[in-house]
């Protein structure tokens, strides 16, 4: 409890991250600095900033600039953060009162106090004074608006010797508003709003006024942002003969800045409280003819009430691509120009918006086969901060997993897993073992008969982790250990080994292990108990488990431990693990979960209720090939520009529809497809050497009986996402269907869509452009995946049957050079260069392909339909689960010791697996914007 001075931005981090510390004190001019503010700062106590008292005498503010930078601070709920006698400045937010160096939060407040908030561009501020007046005050700010305009407002500031001169100023004397919490960009993971915002005794001034003209034609929204672009613009322009005068590189267009007695703010404020009412109704009644009028709450200045759509006619030169008129036909004329592929001049080809621990690794060149987006190296294992390297942005977009709080964007998405729903999204309710498909059958299993269990693969004497010799850090190596031995714990059969941090994702971090002699990922997630998170990492996991098909990730279980408990020291490793018990497993599924839990620390309710953080483990099928996103560019599959290993693109766009297909035949909507999130698996059978597999149901969404599509869901990957996600927030299997036609077109290109250009990310030039060479099936299809209305976009399942038809046409053996459809590419135009098909026969690791593991046993649920067609290991491994009694998926494991108790362990968790899954497919929260 205690003040501390600060000058920097090291300096301002710091205190903030200092819990003892409730006092800032910055008494100079400050230009926040990215490359000193590592990561998202969790705020939990009430923090004051201020100026010195001596200073706030002097009537001059100090300017505090947070140079546009994103979600630098979280406040916890019930935090008050107090900014006292600053000029703050936002560069770029456009509208509203959200402030974007928050992250989004709810329950907190923000105080401005003898302040100003002074913005870079915004609409004429009799917008903002009606805007603000109506809004409704929140329950921590009981009071009533007073806000007025001033006209020549001249105010004192460290950013300037002079004393400045605004032509206007909205004086906000006491004006409060709650800030909608705003997960419009969560697709870039910036999460904003849900806390109360208050001004007291301030101003608001904006450098940049929009124009009339352009409010005429478009939502202020709109010219906001596109003044903004012309304000960069200028910006990056020579600098003219004569710059006005500005401290910090800051300018001030549209002030003057002349030599003034100013006014000491508090007489400014106390003329204004007795006229405020009289300008209040005379203003209003201008404006509320305006353009203005019937503003809605959360915005304080749009007075249309809601985010507008970009303009109409946009079309891939932003980061949104509107999508093709509807009625286009192929040689649609809206098209651009089909140029040579390859990165125009300005555009660094990369991927935007969608950081990655794997971005930035060689990924034109690595041959197939290559290891590809395996990342060995000290990367936190937790994911918190990410690469030192990386860009602020980058660290600031991956929030740490301890802070996962984004309760707006997981009630936005969730949809119903099936008939059952199980506790709202506040209740803590029941926390389970998911009930298994595989793994977790064989660990139940063990109940009937221990002795066998782990003699199939050695048990636990066998497990290590064999991380010195990957050149982890000793961190990740005992993380890596740590989790080993609570996966053991949880899978008393069988060891897992961990032998690899894979990458991080927003959600997790993701690991390379091995089981029973199958390569695995293991994605982890940690969560707490009252976290809206914790719904939707549990319904992934349930509705992972849940689908089976050849193209998709297989899941083989899922398990839930402990790892944190109020008034008691945190449990970590096996020691308070619930379910380890195989009888209390098996009441899991069966749904009373702790019922006879013989490990007493967390097994009773109440020790329930005190457990802190959890985490999740996903065990599942290991995609050597890593993501499609960095196959693009290989030159065995785009050999060069106009060449392109048909077969094997169109096979892999195969792949892609096909799960597609399947995923929308049982209602689910994946809602976040992208080359990030097609993994690749190697199978030398396949054109191109990999078989595709869908990954990353983090975002998915099953939609209710007789409903097309769900309301307020805005998620979704720059670039991929469909237009009526960011419009209207609507996400269906159309959605999905539009992101299949940004990766098809990719896919014939072998390059992203999505480019990094001195402007920003950017649709690439002729996106979606084919070339005359490409063949019409292709392209139509492509196009009509890419349309603009969701409802006359095609079916994933045309898509599929359109690219079948394709692909056998490319492999028949009458083709162009070529007798045999596994000798290479065939049909394409490039060089005769060997296809990565060329490289031998099938192995016998799929001659089980197809559902020899499924076993005897009839046993319903998901289990038994994994068995059919998914390839060897996955058919094994759930054939193990769903097998049940025949034990055969056992055997084709290699022997496990599951097969001892496989009998009720398959039934318990093959059987009932289908319920479990859709207990925690919970949506009956309510969907929040
Ligand atoms: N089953 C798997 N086999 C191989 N690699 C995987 C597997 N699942 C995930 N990965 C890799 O692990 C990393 C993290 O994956 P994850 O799905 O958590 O995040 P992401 O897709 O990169 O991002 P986000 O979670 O934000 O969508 C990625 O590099 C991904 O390619």
């Amino acid at each position: 409890q205690s003040s501390t001075h600060a000058a920097s931005t090291r300096d301002i981090y710091e205190a903030f991250s200092n819990p003892q510390i409730t006092s800032i004190i910055i008494n100079d001019s400050v230009v926040l600095d990215g490359a000193h503010w590592p990561n998202t700062v969790n705020v939990s106590r009430n923090v004051t900033v201020s100026p010195t008292p001596e200073r706030l005498a002097r009537g001059q503010y100090v300017l505090f600039d947070w140079n546009n930078l994103p979600m630098l601070i979280w406040l916890a709920p019930g935090v008050l953060l107090k900014l006292v006698g600053f000029e703050t400045y936002q560069h770029a937010e456009a509208v509203g009162g959200n402030v974007r160096f928050l992250r989004q939060t709810q329950g907190a407040a923000v105080l401005f106090q003898d302040g100003i908030v002074r913005r870079r561009a915004g609409l004429p501020l009799e917008a903002a004074v009606v805007n603000q007046r109506a809004a409704p005050r929140p329950v921590l700010f009981p009071g009533t608006q007073n806000v007025s305009l001033v006209r020549n407002f001249t105010f004192n500031t460290t950013r300037s010797p002079v004393p400045i001169t605004m032509p206007a100023a909205v004086a906000m004397t006491d004006f409060a508003m709650d800030v909608a919490q705003d997960s419009s960009l969560a697709f870039q993971m910036l999460f904003y709003g849900g806390y109360a915002y208050a001004t007291l005794r301030s101003f608001y001034i904006i450098d940049n006024i929009v124009d009339q003209s352009c409010l005429n034609e478009r939502s202020g929204v709109d010219c906001v942002a596109l003044l903004i672009k012309k304000l960069d613009e200028q910006d990056h322009a020579p600098p003219p003969a004569e710059a006005a005068p500005s401290s910090g590189g800051d300018s001030v267009p549209l002030s003057t800045i002349i030599p003034a007695v100013v006014v000491p703010t508090v007489v400014v404020l106390a003329a204004l409280a007795g006229l405020g009412w009289f300008l209040a109704v005379k203003r209003g009644r201008r404006s509320s003819g305006s353009s203005y009028g019937g503003a809605a709450t959360g915005d304080l200045e749009t007075g249309k009430g809601s985010r507008a759509a970009p303009a109409a006619g946009a079309s891939n030169d932003g980061i949104v691509f509107l999508g093709l008129d509807d009625d286009n036909d192929d040689n649609d004329p809206q098209l651009p120009d089909w140029l040579p592929v390859g990165p125009q001049a300005d555009e660094d080809v990369d991927e935007i918006g969608r950081p990655s621990l794997t971005a930035g690794h060689p990924h034109h060149t690595l041959p197939p086969g290559s290891e590809l987006g395996i990342i060995i190296g000290p990367h936190g294992a937790h994911g918190g901060t990410g690469s030192g390297t990386a860009p602020l942005m980058s660290r600031m977009l991956r929030p740490a997993l301890s802070t996962y709080d984004d309760a707006a964007s997981g009630g936005g998405t969730l949809g119903t897993l099936g008939e059952e729903g199980n506790g709202g999204p506040d209740t803590p309710g029941p926390v389970r073992v998911i009930p298994p498909a595989g793994l977790m059958a064989a660990a139940g299993g063990g109940a009937g008969g221990d002795e066998h269990a782990g003699t199939g693969t050695g048990g636990p004497a066998t497990t290590s982790t064999n991380s010195n010799n990957l050149g982890l850090g000793p961190d990740v190596q005992a993380e890596l250990a740590q989790m080993a031995a609570e996966l053991r714990s949880s899978v008393r059969d069988s060891a897992i080994r961990l032998d690899a941090v894979i990458g991080c994702g927003s959600y997790g971090t993701v690991y390379r292990g091995t089981w029973q002699g199958l390569s695995v990922a293991v994605k982890t997630v940690v969560f707490s108990a009252s976290q809206e998170r914790r719904r939707r990492a549990l319904q992934e996991a349930a509705l992972c488990q849940s689908i089976s098909h050849p193209n998709i990730i297989a899941t083989y279980c899922s398990d839930l431990q402990p790892i944190g408990t109020l008034g008691t020291a945190p449990t970590s490793g096996s020691g308070g693990r619930l379910g380890t018990d195989p009888t209390s497993q098996q009441q899991a599924a069966d749904g009373s979960p702790f019922a006879n839990n013989s490990h007493g620390a967390t097994g009773d309710s109440n020790n329930l209720s005190r457990i802190l953080d959890w985490r999740l483990y996903i065990v599942m099928e290991y995609a050597d090939g890593g993501p499609l996103r960095c196959l693009y560019g290989n030159k065995s599959l785009w050999p060069g520009p106009e060449q392109v290993n048909l077969p094997a693109v169109v096979a892999l766009a195969l792949g892609i529809a096909r799960a597609l297909s399947h995923l929308h035949s049982k209602r689910i909507v994946h809602a976040d497809l992208n080359p990030n999130n097609v993994l690749l698996k190697r199978d030398p059978k396949e054109p191109s050497g990999y078989a595709v597999k869908v990954s990353d149901f983090g975002l998915s969404v099953m939609l209710p009986q007789h409903r097309s599509h769900l309301s307020n869901v805005r998620m979704g990957t720059m670039f991929y996402v469909c237009p009526a996600v960011v419009m209207k927030a609507q996400v269906g299997p159309p959605s999905d269907v539009f992101s299949l036609g940004v990766m098809l077109w990719e896919l014939y290109h072998g390059r992203a869509a999505g480019t990094r250009t001195a402007d920003g990310p950017r649709y690439c030039s002729i996106f979606p452009a084919f070339p005359p060479s490409c063949p019409e099936p292709y392209k139509s299809t492509a196009l009509r995946c890419l349309r603009r209305t969701p409802a006359k976009r095609i079916t994933a399942t045309a898509v599929e049957a359109q690219l079948e038809r394709l692909l056998a046409s490319l492999l028949q053996p009458k083709s162009r050079g070529s007798t045999s459809s596994n000798s290479g590419p065939v049909g394409w135009s490039g060089p005769a260069a060997p296809g990565p098909s060329s490289t031998g026969g099938g192995s016998a690791t799929r001659a089980g392909a197809g559902g020899s593991g499924t076993g005897p046993s009839s046993v319903t649920g998901p289990s038994s339909a994994r068995g059919a067609g998914v390839g060897p290991a996955l058919s094994s491994g759930k054939g193990g689960g769903g097998g049940g009694g025949g034990g055969s998926g056992a055997t084709a494991v290699g022997g496990s010791g599951a097969t001892g108790g496989g009998g009720s362990g398959a039934a318990g968790g093959g059987g009932s697996g289908a319920t479990g899954a859709v207990a925690y497919g919970n949506g009956s929260g309510p969907l929040t914007p």
